[in-house]
């Protein structure tokens, strides 16, 4: 059994990005927790979650028919050949908002007849066709003798028009949604639309982060010699949220491995944990040093730039643990490339990656060989650059580069652009993917 040290050794081999990812997903999909553990939630409560399981409309939308303008709900037949010169003159037996119908009209329309209704409101029975109000007049004038109200329509929409038909949308039984989907403001109003009052949701992943090291202060205090703010704890633990985990413990700690180790043994329960610093395999490197000694988690160096030195694993209690290097603009790259996709993973979630974008590039940058480079980027207005394609326009977001402790720039990044592992050198003008950060 090789010790970590050596395995450390062993993997100065870099592992391509792909392999390591694969193998992530792989191992935290077979720890099958927490997707197997459903709740079920109310819509207000549903946005952000994942859907657990498919979910089918138990009502129609349209639930009825209803008038898509406002206007008369006719008999077609009764104002066919109706025109400005000799419109078609119609009883008027009811009136129909949206949410009440005119207990008048129960019945249907007979021959001569029409309703008034307004948009929404459900078709009375007999009628075939809505004429918008602005093809009448508006029933205003037309008053017959004995105070019988009438409209007068001066001309006719085609035979069905302006109707929207129960089950247009979506019949009972329909598919909506399927397992694995992100609920946002247009799935939760879908399944409102579709009947439902809650959902079924994965529970979501319970997620602690630590940072390590003696130099990183409060943000905001004053510097110790050699202090720099703590800015990967704020990142983390956002990403973490906004990749739909909770997060349990935010963690600041010095390179002191008795601290670490108690903070392993006395922590919050939880899925996962997101180390930052101390991967590497520098002298104080104190996260190699304590899970290095748990035989549980692995650490390698893959083939990226930033974000090359790696920790994954699992402690004993199951909790799944990744360990990112502390350089910033490392941790950020990282997280996307292989946090991130396993805390969907462990949601279940269809989707894994973010969306990417096909850029330009307004200027060029050397990349290193064999290796993925991620370098911040920020979208450039196209009346900005010359020459654009119908492409978006990208530019380094950072005065460095890909440099990995360039944590200022990222604040202004839009994504990272993905350079492949064998490409050198982009160029002004050549294309890029970007990898799209919210
Ligand atoms: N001899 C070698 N040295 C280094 C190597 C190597 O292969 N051989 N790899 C370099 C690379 S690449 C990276 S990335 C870093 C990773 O190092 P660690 O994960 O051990 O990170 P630290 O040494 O703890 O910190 C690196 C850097 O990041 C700053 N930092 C750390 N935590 C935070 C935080 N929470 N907020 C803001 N900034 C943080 C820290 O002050 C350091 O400047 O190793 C290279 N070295
Ligand atoms: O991999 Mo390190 O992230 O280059 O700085």
């Amino acid at each position: 059994m090789p010790t970590t040290r050596a395995r450390f050794h062993e993997s100065a081999t870099l592992i391509p990005v792909a392999q390591h990812l694969e193998a992530v997903l792989a191992a935290v999909r077979g720890s099958a927790r927490p997707a197997g553990v459903v709740e079920q939630v109310r819509l207000a409560d549903a946005a952000g979650r994942t859907l657990a399981t498919d979910v089918d409309a138990v009502l129609a939308s349209p639930p009825f028919d209803n008038a898509a303008m406002d206007g008369f709900a006719v008999r077609w037949a009764d104002v066919a050949s109706a025109s400005p010169a000799e419109p078609a003159t119609l009883t008027v037996v009811g009136d129909h908002a949206a949410g009440s119908a005119d207990p008048a009209s129960a019945r249907p329309l007979g021959a001569g007849e029409a309703a008034r209704i307004m948009t929404g409101a459900q078709v009375p029975a007999g009628a075939d066709t809505v004429v918008p109000v602005e093809r009448t007049d508006r029933g205003e004038d037309a008053d017959g003798p004995g105070g019988v109200h009438r409209v007068r329509v001066f001309s006719a929409p085609d035979r069905g028009r302006h109707i929207r038909r129960a089950g247009e949308d979506l019949r009972v039984g329909d598919p909506l949604l399927e397992a694995g989907t992100l609920l946002g403001p247009r799935q939760v109003a879908g399944a409102a639309t579709a009947g439902h009052a809650s959902l079924p949701v994965v529970r979501m992943p319970r997620v602690s982060v630590v940072a390590t090291g003696s130099e990183l202060t409060e943000p905001g205090e004053t510097l110790a010699p050699g202090g720099i703010p703590d800015s990967n704890s704020l990142l983390l633990a956002g990403l973490v949220r906004e990749a739909g985990c909770a997060v349990v413990e935010i963690v600041r700690m010095p390179d002191d491995a008795d601290v670490l180790r108690a903070w392993i043994s006395e922590r919050e329960p939880c899925d996962a944990i997101v180390f930052t610093g101390g991967v590497s395999i520098g002298a104080y490197d104190v996260v190699r040093r304590v899970l290095g000694e748990l035989g549980t988690v692995d650490f390698v160096r893959v083939a990226m730039q930033p974000g090359s030195p790696q920790a994954f694993g699992f402690l004993a209690d199951g909790s799944a643990v990744f360990g990112l290097p502390g350089n910033p603009v490392a941790a950020a790259a990282a997280f996307e490339v292989f946090v991130r996709p396993a805390l969907l993973a462990m949601q279940g979630r269809r989707e894994v990656q973010r969306r990417r974008v096909r850029a330009g590039l307004v200027t060029g940058w050397d990349s290193p060989r064999g290796r993925l480079q991620l370098m911040p980027v920020s979208f450039v207005a196209a009346q900005d650059a010359d020459g654009a394609g119908p492409e978006p326009l990208v530019r380094p977001a950072t005065r460095g580069g890909a440099a990995s402790h360039l944590s200022g720039g990222l604040a202004g990044a839009d994504g990272f652009a993905i350079v492949p592992e064998a490409v050198e050198r982009v160029e002004p003008g050549g294309l890029v993917d970007v990898l799209v950060l919210p």
